[in-house]
């Protein structure tokens, strides 16, 4: 095995957060060290409240850690390729159709075919008659899985969800973090994902949880 394939993709290393609100101050992240390696699928539980949002967005790089450190070690692709998000509120361009939301970073990126790619993607995610529609004119399910396609598009080093199954049935669940799992580990890419549910954390490979802005424990998927 090369030293390459065994150095994490993702390094966070004692990252604290903090808010004010008014005169009270919420510790949203307690020094949180978390590494994920490539090809690897982590799910991060936790209750409403425990800084699950938080600590993406510092992954992300949408908000500034107080103190520690975030890395995402990747030596391949374009910046477009490096990390993707899929936010709890999605974030789907409201004039875009579904298939060109999710064409449009794969166009970015500079893929050979980011039409054909969306598609597909697309269509293996259930939405087959829906990718012609505006966000506006779906479900939210329906877009929060566009939302994924977007993301998963560009193959990208590092994967970072928050809630991806919150708006779908138990069979949908099921199916979409069925195919994030078997996408991150043919390509090699891993996936941080904030979740409640059960059947997400069961898909896999490790398990941690937050309490408090604290990571407490840590277990193997079953
Ligand atoms: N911009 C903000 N200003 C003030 N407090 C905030 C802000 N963002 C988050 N918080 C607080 O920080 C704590 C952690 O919030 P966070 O959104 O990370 O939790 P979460 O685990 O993602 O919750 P949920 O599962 O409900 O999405 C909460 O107490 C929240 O109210």
């Amino acid at each position: 095995m090369s030293v390459l394939s065994t150095q994490p993709v993702l390094s966070v290393r004692g990252v604290t957060k903090a808010y004010r609100r008014g005169r009270e101050t919420v510790h949203a992240l307690r020094g949180v060290d978390l590494e994920v390696a490539p090809g690897e699928v982590v799910v991060l539980l936790g209750r409403s409240g425990s800084g699950k949002t938080t600590l993406l967005n510092c992954v992300a790089g949408w908000e500034a850690p107080d103190s520690g450190a975030v890395e995402v070690l990747s030596t391949t692709g374009t910046p477009w390729q490096q990390v993707a998000v899929v936010p709890q509120r999605f974030g789907l361009l409201d004039e875009l159709t579904l298939a060109e939301n999710v064409a449009l970073p794969a166009r970015l990126a500079g893929s050979p075919e980011p039409e054909a790619a969306a598609r597909e993607l697309l269509e293996e995610l259930g939405l087959a008659v829906v990718l012609d529609r505006l966000p506006a004119e779906v479900s939210l399910g329906e877009a929060q899985r566009a939302a994924l396609a977007r993301a998963l598009v560009v193959r990208p080093t590092l994967l970072l969800a928050d809630e991806p199954t919150g708006r779908l049935d138990e069979a949908l669940s099921v199916k979409v973090a069925a195919l994030v799992r078997r996408r991150c580990h043919e390509q090699g890419s891993a996936a941080l994902l904030a979740s409640h549910d059960a059947l997400t954390a069961a898909s896999a490979d490790r398990v941690v949880r937050l309490h408090d802005g604290q990571l407490r424990e840590e277990s193997p998927a079953t």
